[in-house]
């Protein structure tokens, strides 16, 4: 990526890269971020820099949510009603750091509370053009608006709090080509779980994947938002979409978008960003979607992804070593027989929500299956913000679930990743709209298939994984 003038075009995210460059020494190139992200997770480095005597250089660029340890109930006894030590205090740090440093705060009692990579977005937070540092790595989510937003570590994320930069090595650009229509049913989760099942879950290693093709051009933001969640779940350091119309109908007039004079002149900046015809990426992958049908995984690393219709793999049928005892340990830990039908897994619980599928197109795609019946296993509706938990409620969503059996739930990331006391029993299998499946996330010994929002839906309804078609035609 980018210091040599070579004739080439560009692509987006070499505009970018370039344009938040300060100085290159022997291939490490030191970037100005635009903003940074953090969580509760974060508080080791504000007491890093704490410890140093420093102060957070930039703090209206730096933007903290509470949403991993937040419990998505019983909000009304507050912070210090929360039972667990543990929990309560690491978010009464964070609360402690923000107001130290001055830093924005979507805290508790903030209105617009909930998942980081969720606030920002509907904020206006996120922009095109931006360089976007998160403490947290699905930040790649941030990319869906054409800016280039990757994950940082405790100790990177020091050195921005100290000096809103970052030493980094370019990494290398791929493009992903999106073709053919989508089927109905067929959503950016299961566009992203084909594709990760095609990459592997390394596939991407040290590349920025930009999506594009006429069928990301045809995606909403919150679709495109799903997309890019997950590139980081193939291995990639960041995924990105052009900006386009549709970007910029979605960002103007909200909050920290810019307005009047400045919207004019960013929207003018914003159009030269998408990658020029003549640029040249070092891969380039094409998915048909005329291929992809609801998705579904059945182990234990988001490329093990089947379309529903399809068979549990069978490790005597496979030649390769280590491959046959990858695919063995997966079955035995989720608990699975080789060569089942995958519509005969029974499930214990579902979740929907997190950062990849818990935004208002999510919850009304959902409802328009749950309301064709009750649920027969324990199933949860956690929104993936306190605003989108408000807008579901204007629209009935809401009363939808309840009425069908599902729990509604406070914002926050919840049974995503289980830090904040929402867990799975032991051993409880779980349909779920989050983005990994990785052993033991939602509890000890639990199970997780990730699903699309409708196809965690037709679970709940059913007790099985469903495929959603048998449904027929959603009416809502
Ligand atoms: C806790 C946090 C640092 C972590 C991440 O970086 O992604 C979490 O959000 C996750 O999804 O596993
Ligand atoms: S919802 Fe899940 S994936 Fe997203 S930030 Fe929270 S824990 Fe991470």
């Amino acid at each position: 990526m980018g210091t040599i003038d070579n004739g080439q075009g560009k692509t987006l995210a070499e505009k970018i890269w370039d344009r938040h460059r300060i100085v290159d020494i022997d291939g490490e190139q030191l970037l100005y971020l635009d903003n940074l992200l953090v969580h509760e997770g974060s508080s080791h480095a504000f007491e890093a820099l704490n410890a140093l005597g420093k102060h957070v250089y930039r703090p209206d660029q730096i933007i903290a949510c509470s949403d991993h340890y937040l419990p998505t109930v019983g909000r009304e006894r507050g912070v210090e009603g929360i039972a667990d030590p543990a929990i309560r205090n690491m978010i009464l740090r964070l609360g402690e750091n923000v107001r130290r440093h001055g830093i924005r705060y979507f805290g508790p009692e903030d209105p617009n509370q909930g998942i980081l990579h969720v606030v920002a977005p509907e904020q206006g937070i996120t922009q095109p053009g931006l360089l976007i540092g998160g403490a947290d790595s699905h930040t790649t989510t941030h990319g869906a608006f054409g800016c280039l937003a990757f994950g940082i570590g405790a100790s990177d994320a020091r050195h921005v709090l100290a000096t809103q930069t970052l030493w980094l090595r370019r990494p290398k650009t791929m493009r992903v080509r999106l073709v053919g229509e989508a089927a109905p049913y067929v959503s950016a989760k299961d566009i992203n779980l084909a594709l990760i099942a095609l990459l592997g879950a390394g596939g991407a290693l040290g590349h920025i994947i930009e999506y594009a093709g006429p069928a990301v051009t045809r995606m909403s933001m919150e679709q495109r938002m799903t997309l890019c969640n997950m590139a980081v779940e193939a291995g990639g350091r960041a995924g990105i979409v052009a900006p386009d119309e549709t970007t910029y109908a979605y960002l103007k007039g909200r909050p920290f978008a810019p307005a009047a004079k400045e919207w004019r002149q960013a929207v003018a900046y914003w159009r030269t960003l998408p990658s020029d015809d003549n640029a040249v990426f070092d891969r380039e992958v094409t998915l048909d979607l005329h291929e992809v049908s609801p998705t579904v995984t059945w182990g234990t690393s988001p490329e093990h992804a089947l379309g529903i219709g399809g068979h549990l793999p069978d490790p005597a049928a496979i030649e390769d070593d280590d491959q046959r005892q990858e695919v063995a340990a997966a079955l035995d830990y989720m608990g699975l027989t080789a060569g089942a039908p995958l519509t005969s897994i029974k499930i214990d619980r579902v979740f929907i929500g997190s950062c990849t599928n818990g935004r208002i197109e999510d919850l009304r795609a959902a409802a328009g299956i749950a309301f064709r019946g009750r649920v027969k296993v324990p199933s949860w509706v956690v929104p993936g913000s306190t605003s989108v938990k408000r807008q579901a409620e204007r629209e009935g969503l809401d009363k939808i679930f309840i009425n069908a059996g599902f729990e509604w739930r406070d914002a926050g990331c919840s049974l995503c990743t289980a830090i904040n006391g929402d867990v799975l029993a032991e051993g409880e299998r779980c349909a779920s709209t989050s983005n990994r499946n990785f052993r033991g996330r939602q509890g000890v010994n639990g199970r997780t298939h990730l699903v699309s929002p409708v196809m965690a839906a037709a679970a709940a309804l059913t007790g099985y994984l469903t495929d959603v078609r048998s449904f027929g035609e959603t009416i809502l």
